[in-house]
């Protein structure tokens, strides 16, 4: 067995990048291979699901996407104004106006006659320029600076030459008919859809999500929603796991297994082979019943167990693991099994790289820096994640201690507060690092 927790404990930095060199290369792999294929995707679809409330699943595209029609489809007036010829007003000044009658106006959605010589049209924002017109004068600069009622005969001046393109939107200066409008590995937010619908584009290719199996040891675990016997517990790490996965774009597979090195095994057994990550909660320290460690830490391709310098999280698993009939070897994390330690190993070393690979937003959870509200202890020799809310004047503030079973004090946090190794102590007032939840 690769242990060592009686020796130094290795840098959270350290730690990420392991992580990282095992797992995002598995899940590029795992793309490359088909097991997870590329998929159609109906833009129309996504975009009901996310109207139901269900939220925009996270989805990158797996191909490039071509516009279908060009964007402008048309030259379009970029102002509310006149649509004139340039040379009309060539030699226009302010003490020599060029007057010219006003043709009939074009709102937008219609299709205008072309422009006569020596005419303006009134012409709306994002109405077709007429042919024959090249430029727009917009409505202040004209002199009366208002449209005419429709057919009364009115004239327009005007007391300055304009160039010829102003204010025209060109057809296809944003994106040309057939061209590349959104590259493989886009994630599909709420712009990247805007512009596939402009283009005409109604199906895409998108890349399937990564299936991950989350499995949750502990003999003591009672699946959620079942009576609980003496000493057991409900299985916490399923459901937040199984919903942050989620959130950060992963397939989730979830089982509860007990201390038995059988029962995990043959779990792993019966996993399909389009699983591409296998991450585990408990069974890592240094008790007697560690499922995990006992299981996937033996043997010439046993997974590295060891202590990670960060309070909560400190004891971490990682290697690969055989599944399936084939033996296939996929990447393990291996979290801790208290929930409040399991998710914050989540937060530093899964989350991120399972939302770059996947376009989850945001990539990062958004960082910011404030002063605290009230003093706070921390093991010096680690880096310690505290739970924590904003408080009214932006002061940071504890939902409750540094306990990592202190669950419902994570429920009710929206930070996740950083004090790094070398700090014993911080004072109100002292500013601290912290990522935002939600
Ligand atoms: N002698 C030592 N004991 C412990 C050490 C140590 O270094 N030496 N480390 C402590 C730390 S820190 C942590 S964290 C835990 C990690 O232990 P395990 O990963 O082996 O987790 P378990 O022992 O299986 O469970 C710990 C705790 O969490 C509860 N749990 C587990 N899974 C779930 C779940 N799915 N849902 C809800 N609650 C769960 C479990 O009942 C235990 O209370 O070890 C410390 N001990
Ligand atoms: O590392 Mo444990 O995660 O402190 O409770």
């Amino acid at each position: 067995m690769h242990d060592d927790v009686t020796h130094q404990r290795r840098p959270v930095a350290e730690h990420a990048a392991a992580v990282a060199a095992l797992v995002t290369p598995a899940l590029a792999a795992a793309r490359d291979r088909g097991a997870e294929p590329a998929e159609p995707a109906e833009v129309a679809a996504l975009l009901a699901a996310a109207a139901s409330g269900a939220g925009l699943a996270p989805r990158v595209l797996a191909r490039d996407a071509g516009a279908a029609v060009a964007l402008p489809g048309f030259d379009n007036s970029q102002m509310d104004g006149y649509a004139v010829r340039s040379a009309d007003l060539a030699g226009a000044a302010p003490g020599a106006p060029v007057t010219l009658p006003v043709g009939a106006p074009v709102p937008a959605g219609t299709q205008p006659p072309p422009l006569g010589p020596g005419t303006a049209a009134p012409v709306m924002t994002g109405a077709p320029v007429p042919a024959g017109a090249d430029a727009v004068v917009k409505i202040e600069d004209a002199d009366p600076p208002s449209f005419p009622a429709p057919g009364t005969g009115a004239v327009v001046r005007f007391a300055a030459p304009v160039d010829a393109g102003t204010f025209v939107r060109r057809l296809g200066s944003d994106v040309a008919a057939g061209a590349l409008l959104l590259a493989a590995g886009t994630p599909l937010g709420g712009p990247q859809l805007g512009a596939l619908v402009a283009a005409g584009v109604v199906e895409v290719q998108v890349a399937a999500p990564p299936h991950v199996l989350l499995v949750s040891t502990g003999s003591e675990l009672v699946p959620a929603g079942q009576p609980l016997g003496p000493a057991q517990v409900h299985d916490a790490n399923g459901a937040a796991l199984t919903a942050a996965l989620a959130q950060a774009g992963a397939r989730v597979t979830t089982r509860v297994v007990p201390d038995e090195p059988d029962a995990l095994r043959g779990v792993l057994a019966g996993m399909p082979d389009d699983v591409a990550l296998v991450v585990t909660t408990g069974g890592v320290s240094a008790g007697a019943y560690e499922v995990v460690r006992q299981t996937l830490g033996e043997g010439p391709d046993a997974a590295w167990f060891g202590h990670v310098a960060v309070q909560p999280g400190g004891p971490q698993g990682l290697g690969t693991v055989a599944l399936g009939a084939d033996g296939r070897r996929v990447p393990l994390v291996a979290f801790p099994g208290n929930p409040v330690s399991a998710f914050v190993s989540f937060e530093l070393f899964l989350r991120p790289l399972l939302a770059a690979a996947t376009g989850a937003v945001p990539a990062r959870r958004p960082a910011g820096r404030a002063p605290l509200a009230e003093p706070l202890d921390s093991p010096p020799a680690l880096h310690q994640v505290r739970r924590g809310a904003l408080d009214d004047a932006g002061r940071v503030r504890m939902t409750g201690g540094p306990g990592s079973h202190l669950l419902t004090h994570l429920a009710a946090a929206t930070i996740l507060v950083h004090v790094p190794p070398g700090v014993g102590r911080l004072e109100r007032g002292d500013t601290v690092d912290y990522w935002e939840l939600r």
